[in-house]
């Protein structure tokens, strides 16, 4: 079976994604059976820092390797906090720091301004100097609620409101938001890309 290293230490994404790739032929591992550490994301767009930790992780532990960068653009604040979504309130915030500053932030601004899109770019590279890389995009739309509800998911889940469902994105079942999400289009995109270069292997490696 095919072994790819997944580069994240993100404990939600690691989660959606085995439930993501549970189907697929291939054998998934995260990058911390490998201890590597988070790579520097010092990209200007998902796609930039997408790339740096795939190949980040593909060099330590001579692998292909998948990463994803992902964060919520919000409308009203130009799309902060964007590629530095996870490090809104400081380096070290924590899902529940970030959720509460983006409140603060929103305070202000009404209802009818308050949307808001999940990004998410996932990059595959079949070793650390890939010159062809797989690269997918896919964004996932919603409003921002005025508190956090809902158990599920992780990071700004319990603030995104998911207007087709009627409920927040922590409220969904984990089916239901692997099936529309940001990560869960960007992985039917990388699906066919996938498939693609699968059945021309020889003339991209
Ligand atoms: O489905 C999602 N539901 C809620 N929040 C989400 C989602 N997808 C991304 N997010 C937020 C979490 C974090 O604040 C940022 C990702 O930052 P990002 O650098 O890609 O991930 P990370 O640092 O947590 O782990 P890693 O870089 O090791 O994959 O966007
Ligand atoms: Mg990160």
């Amino acid at each position: 079976m095919n072994k790819i290293v997944l580069a994240s230490g993100n404990a939600g994404k690691l989660q959606e994604f085995s439930q993501l790739f549970s189907s697929w032929q291939i054998d998934v591992i995260p990058q911390s059976q490998f201890a590597i550490a988070d790579a520097e994301e010092t990209g200007l767009s998902f796609i930039e820092n997408a790339l740096i930790k795939a190949r980040h992780a593909s060099r330590l532990s001579g692998l292909p390797a998948l990463a994803d960068d992902s964060g919520l653009a919000v409308d009203a604040l130009q799309g902060a906090p964007g590629i530095y979504s996870a490090r809104y309130a400081g380096s070290h915030a924590t899902d529940g720091d970030n959720n509460r500053k983006l409140l603060a932030e929103l305070a202000d601004t009404p209802d009818a301004s308050r949307g808001a899109s999940f990004h998410c770019a996932l990059a595959f590279v079949r070793r650390h100097d890939d010159p062809v890389p797989l690269v997918v995009t896919a964004q996932w739309r919603g409003r921002i609620l005025r508190e956090a509800v809902g158990e599920g998911g992780f990071g700004y889940d319990p603030l995104f409101y998911v207007e087709s469902e009627g409920v927040a994105s922590a409220q969904l079942a984990r089916e239901v938001k692997n099936r529309i999400s940001h990560r869960g289009q960007a992985v039917e995109s990388f699906r066919a890309l996938w498939q693609e270069a699968m059945g021309s292997e020889a003339a991209l490696v």
